[in-house]
């Protein structure tokens, strides 16, 4: 485990009120959204914003987040695989990297009092597997409740924005690092529709867990949004927890 500085002695503290955390109160943060609306971009500035008060954080993501998980990502999104993956297998290879991820990196992160700071779980199953390719959202529920047993997102931040909006983000990624597009970003337009409808029904059912971001504005806009909800769940959490 890292060492916790206490948030005294941190400099950055500019967006989140100093926190007194108890060490035994690992938290579960996930970022959601379609490709390109800047969850990795974010992930990075969360972490940061936690670190800045001496919490411990794991930063990970689905698929993947520990070596067996991330052997499975590969066969994922592998962009030209030599036979074409059943929607099925897609399916239940993104929920046999979860157990594997939970089993290796996320559980023992939160019994040791880390917090973890996840890009993409199980919302974007619902959203692609379910909005994107129209399989059963019963299906996915059962495999939801089998891996998980009731570990659920204390906070999931959903940046939402115009699908043809973040399609000219990550263009214009691609144009800078030269990388290509995996097996699921080779999707119709349409297809990342169906996912941010799947997501804004995922958010419209669990109002609680959620936070929706608008990230459609700067980046300075963006992260301004998101230290408000951090600042206002953690002081939640720690009246709930000191009462
Ligand atoms: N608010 C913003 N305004 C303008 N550009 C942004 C903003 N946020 C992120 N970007 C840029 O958009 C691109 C996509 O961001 P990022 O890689 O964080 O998205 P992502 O959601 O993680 O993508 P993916 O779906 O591929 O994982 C990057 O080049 C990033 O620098
Ligand atoms: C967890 C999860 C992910 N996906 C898709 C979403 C993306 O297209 C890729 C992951 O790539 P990223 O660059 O890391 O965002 O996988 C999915 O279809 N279902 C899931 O459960």
């Amino acid at each position: 485990m890292s060492s916790r500085p206490s948030a005294a002695s941190t400099t950055s503290s500019r967006h989140i009120p100093p926190l007194e955390v108890s060490p035994s109160t690992g938290r579960f943060i996930t970022l959601e959204g379609g490709e390109g609306v800047g969850k990795s971009t974010n992930v990075a500035f969360v972490v940061a914003e936690l670190e800045a008060h001496g919490i411990e954080v794991v930063r990970t993501r689905e698929p993947g987040g520990s070596e067996r998980a991330e052997a499975i990502r590969r066969l994922l999104l592998d962009p030209a695989p030599a036979e074409a993956l059943s929607d099925d297998a897609e399916l239940l290879l993104m929920f046999a990297a979860r157990a594997q991820h939970l089993a290796a990196t996320i559980r023992p992160a939160l019994e040791r009092g880390a917090w973890v700071v996840c890009d993409r779980f199980t919302d974007a199953t619902f959203a692609y597997q379910g909005g994107g390719r129209g399989l059963p959202l019963a299906d996915i529920t059962t495999l939801e409740a089998l891996v998980q047993k009731g570990l659920q997102p204390d906070l999931t931040l959903l940046l939402d924005m115009p699908v043809e909006a973040a399609r000219g983000r990550l263009a214009a990624r691609r144009a800078e690092t030269g990388e290509g597009a995996d097996r699921i970003e080779q999707e119709a337009e349409q297809f990342f529709e169906a996912v941010r409808v799947g997501y804004h029904q995922r958010r419209d059912a669990d109002p609680e867990r959620f936070a929706t971001i608008n990230a459609d504005q700067s980046l300075a806009e963006v992260q301004a949004e998101i230290a408000g909800v951090l600042s206002a769940r953690i002081a939640a959490w720690q009246a709930g927890e000191t009462a």
